[in-house]
């Protein structure tokens, strides 16, 4: 058996760890104590009381041991790999032997000179280039085609920097699986702290810009709206050029003057020079436009921000550079506290409008910065040419692209001229398909249902063509294809729309000029504005080929072109039947229409919703807004029975103390026993949530969409989280549930299961460890003096605001009403007190290390890492700072409009009487204490600062 070791495990240190490998390798798992403690997890034993963690792989017929992770002295309970608290007993735990092996899973690639893998979501064993580059030092550019593994070696570089570190990319979804892959298995580093940002997001964290970012589809509405010259009227180009052109390329201007924008060279701008003035008045009326809507640039904000820029990071990470413009990159790379700490990845030929990027522009842009210090290294950048992803035959289509464009135009740039190595996992196929009815309508009939088939179309207009003849919801044009990938992709009529620009760019091209490694060679005909935008087409064909990752088949009206002879498809095939038909499962379509839905692909998320889910809206109301005033007017008001009974649970279950005491008030007797009322409730209400088989609560999620609203305008993980049902969290997040939505409190899903651990200590034990690992996301957007800062779920601030915020509904309103205080470190301490070890350590649970945390944060606090969360309100007594914004569901919304003071309420005091006539009502004064309270709450809210308030003492 072949033993490799991860390369986070210090073996140097493990006693007795040279005999058991010895054993392993020897296939002898009963001398090595081998016994199964995990999903492809095995232990062996060290010694007496020492164990050693690996997992099992096979390799081209070889049985492969991966030592994964030192257990000393039988500490399961702290291992990374297994579950967190797990408790294994080693006697009963069955033993294994090497046989299991030949059943485990199969590595699609392993070096065979390398003892050493990596992790992320899965075992990586990287090649000679990656492992070279893995061993440089920054600044590295690393470069390489789709799929050649610089996103997964760039964060496995990622987690040998100390120090704070900062993941940009311009694709917010492209963010997220980057953190998901990287904390992957359990992974973290305590001296480390990363940001994974979008770019959006990082121009937010420098100062969050007025209004929202202008996206393609509102500026083509725009463009929809101006009377263009026919030679303008492509918005897509002309929105190119304002953001690659005219913006963006010359950081020390906002944007191009007129004078300047005229005079560019033929390479420097989609259009001819003729056309420039029209553009350029075109631009100036975009920049009102952008003024007058609300709208904000990115580039045009990045320019802006370069002054206010301070070093933060210790290392810098940029993805899918080829995204970003001049200015852009300046801004990010400027963040930096040593100039040469910088990682950058990507690929000049993924453009699909010619965006003006090209790797010298990056590397100068370094050298302006690094001026003044001389003795950095000259040569940054290092390519990756392999492929992982797809098939031999893909990219073999692929390289005689790059091939044809080489030859016709010559190299984008000398760092973007090589040929790519596949080493996909499997075969595939490249094929040309019959334009007829019956083709099309096999082909159809075997892939209207799958999701691993899509249809890819030059111009968004062909979209409409195609669905004359396919059900598929997945017909993409090729903007909107980027960074999409299907194991089948059929391009249809992606020539022959442009049957005369691909002719005119296969030219008199032969098979010989498609031999051998590209050389580096500069354009024929500098001057030729023509080539420039032949381009375009040729690296649209690229995107869409490399978007299969195993088959990829074209249907042409005209199947007779050069540019396909060149691409050695001549032969048209009239059966279909090699296409794989598949049916894929409900379950399926929704992870798919989710996973559009991250990528901004709204128009093919809701066809599948509609078409194939077929959701439906819920038959009820939800009682918000005018629904929610109705039942209060009848309930209160009327006194109608049945609106009373409702008004009360919806009370209860938002701890909406002030409409229980109305509701007292107006003789709900039920209201006075809130705790009986409360289980009534939940049995009436809750009952399927609390059901080990919760199969009714699923079958409402498949009629009504994962995230659908009851009448208490909960989601159903909402109420999951509520009952502290695990298994049935588990089952809605695996239909990819939304942790970010809100209640009617501003709270979700993971706080209403705070809420519940905070006032019930036996479900903060029983129910909340899990419910947390599952539900807490994985950071908070606030925005504190117009700053984003993205609060990760690591940090105990992460916590305390949580916390703080359902202490506002479950304490504050009490608090200050009986004894005219606010939120205290002891509040804090009791709650946590009762949580698990496992969700907080002892140390962190100390009065004094909470009120460290509150002082840390307060907001006129000195400290470089203050988040700015609190306001001290007097010694020791705190309160949310009413000027910070949560953002909910894509919106910033300041705290005290997310929470809703409205209903912070004490209980009823009975009056107290003294001598035979004295009354004192209590009632009426903790009201006016509240009043007086959610006054403040709204002045700071408005910016008066505290001295400036007339706070009322404590009684
Ligand atoms: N050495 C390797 N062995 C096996 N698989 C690998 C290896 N390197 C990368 N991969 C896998 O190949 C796939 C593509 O890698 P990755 O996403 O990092 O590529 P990329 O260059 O960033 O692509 P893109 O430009 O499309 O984002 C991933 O599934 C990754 O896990």
């Amino acid at each position: 058996m072949r033993i490799l070791t991860y390369r986070g495990l210090d073996t140097a240190a493990i006693p007795g760890i040279d005999k058991l490998t010895d054993r392993l390798a020897a296939d002898d798992f009963r001398s090595a104590d081998v016994k199964k403690v995990g999903d492809n997890l095995y232990r062996a034993r060290l010694d007496r009381s020492n164990r050693l963690l690996f997992s099992l792989y096979r390799h081209q017929g070889e049985r492969c041991a991966l030592l994964l992770e030192y257990i000393p002295s039988h500490a399961y309970e702290k291992s990374r790999f297994l579950a967190r608290g797990v408790d294994i007993d080693e006697a009963r735990i069955p033993a294994a032997d090497a046989e299991a092996a030949d059943a485990a899973p199969e590595l699609p690639y392993l070096n065979p000179a390398l003892p050493r893998f990596h992790l992320l979501d899965k075992v990586l064993s990287f090649d000679d280039d990656q492992e070279h580059i893995y061993q440089q030092p920054p600044p590295l550019v690393i470069i390489g085609s789709a799929g050649s593994g610089k996103t997964a070696l760039t964060l496995e570089k990622m987690k040998d920097a100390a120090g704070d570190v900062l993941y940009v990319t311009r694709s917010p979804f492209l963010v997220q699986n980057a953190r998901d892959l990287y904390y992957a298995n359990g992974w973290q580093r305590d001296d480390q702290d990363v940001d994974f940002l979008s770019f959006r997001e990082y121009l937010e964290s420098i100062q969050v810009p007025d209004g929202k970012e202008i996206t393609a589809r509102a500026f083509a509405g725009w463009a929809a709206r101006q009377r263009l010259p026919k030679a303008l009227k492509d918005s897509q180009q002309l929105f190119e050029e304002f953001q690659g052109a005219i913006t963006g390329a010359d950081p020390a201007q906002a944007y191009l003057s007129r004078d300047a924008y005229l005079a560019l060279g033929v390479k420097q701008s989609i259009y001819p020079q003729e056309t420039r003035a029209e553009v350029y008045d075109l631009f100036e009326k975009y920049l009102r436009f952008l003024d007058e809507q609300g709208w904000f640039d990115a580039n045009l904000v990045s320019h802006a921000w370069l002054s206010r820029v301070t070093p933060r990071y210790d290392w810098v990470v940029v993805d899918e550079v080829q995204d970003l413009t001049n200015v852009q990159l300046l801004l990010i790379l400027k963040s930096l506290r040593a100039a040469e700490h910088f990682l950058l990845c990507g690929d000049a030929n993924q453009i699909v409008h010619p965006n003006f990027f090209s790797w010298s522009k990056v590397k100068s842009l370094f050298w302006q910065q690094q001026a003044d210090s001389p003795g950095t290294p000259t040569d940054l950048v290092r390519i990756l040419n392999a492929n992982f992803r797809n098939s031999p035959q893909v990219t073999e289509t692929a390289n005689r692209l790059l091939h044809i464009k080489h030859a016709r135009f010559g190299s984008v740039d000398r760092e973007s001229n090589y040929l790519v190595r596949s080493c996909g996992p499997t075969q595939g196929r490249v094929g040309l398909l019959q334009d007829s009815e019956r083709v099309k309508r096999d082909l159809d009939q075997r892939t209207a249902a799958s999701t691993r088939f899509a249809i890819l179309v030059l111009h968004p207009e062909q979209k409409s063509e195609v669905r004359k003849f396919f059900r598929t919801p997945l017909v993409f044009s090729i903007h909107e294809a980027k960074g999409l990938e299907y194991e089948n992709v059929l391009l249809y009529g992606f020539l022959s729309s442009e049957e005369k620009r691909f002719r005119d760019i296969a030219a008199d091209l032969t098979e010989a000029d498609l031999q051998g490694e590209l050389r580096y060679a500069r354009a024929r005909d500098k001057g030729d504005k023509s080539l420039e935008i032949y381009k375009f087409y040729i690296n649209a064909l690229y995107v869409a080929v490399t978007r299969a990752v195993r088959n990829l088949y074209l249907i042409e009206p005209r199947p007779k072109q050069h540019l396909l002879a060149l691409l050695g498809l001549t032969e048209v095939h009239e059966g279909v039947d090699d296409v794989e038909a598949t049916t894929s499962s409900l379950e399926e379509w929704r992870h798919e229409a989710h996973r559009l839905e991250l990528q901004g692909k709204e128009e093919q998320a809701a066809e599948i919703r509609e078409q194939i889910l077929k959701q439906r809206t819920p038959p009820w109301t939800v009682l918000r807004g005018e629904a929610l005033e109705t039942l209060k007017q009848k309930a209160l008001e009327r006194g109608e029975k049945k609106a009373g009974i409702a008004l009360m649970e919806y009370a209860l279950i938002y701890y909406d103390q002030r409409l229980l005491n109305a509701l007292i008030q107006s003789g709900v007797k039920a209201a006075k026993q809130p705790d009986k009322a409360l289980a009534t409730l939940e049995k009436k209400h809750y009952l399927p949530y609390t059901l080990k088989h919760p199969g009714g609560v699923l079958r409402e999620t498949e009629q009504y969409g994962v995230d659908f609203r009851n009448v208490f305008d909960q989601t159903p993980l909402m109420v999951a989280s509520r009952m502290g049902n695990a298994d049935l969290i588990e089952a809605l997040l695996d239909r990819d549930a939304d942790t970010n939505l809100v209640d009617a409190n501003g709270l979700n899903a993971f706080q209403i299961a705070l809420e519940r651990a905070c006032a019930d200590e036996r479900f903060a034990r029983r129910r909340l460890p899990a419910v947390y690992e599952r539900l807490a996301p994985p950071s908070m957007d606030i925005q504190v003096d117009g700053r984003l800062v993205k609060l990760d779920r690591r940090l105990m601030e992460y916590l305390m605001l949580c916390i703080a915020m359902v202490l506002f509904y479950q304490r504050l309103g009490e608090n200050y009403a009986t004894r005219a205080a606010l939120l205290s470190a002891a509040d804090f301490e009791e709650i946590l007190a009762q949580f698990p070890e496992s969700i907080v350590p002892v140390r962190r649970k100390k009065r004094q290390y909470i009120s460290s945390i509150l002082a840390k944060n307060e907001i006129d606090r000195d400290d470089p890492y203050n988040r700015k969360l609190f306001l001290r309100w007097r010694r020791g007594e705190y309160i949310i700072n009413p000027r910070l914004s949560l953002r909910i569901e894509g919106d910033w919304r300041r705290i005290y409009d997310v929470l809703s003071p409205q209903r912070l309420g004490a209980q009823l005091r009975d009056p107290l009487r003294w001598r035979q006539h004295l009354v004192h009502d209590p009632n009426a004064a903790a009201e006016q204490a509240l009043d007086s309270l959610r006054a403040h709450l709204q002045a700071l809210s408005d910016g008066r600062k505290l001295a400036e308030l007339s706070r009322g003492s404590r009684r």
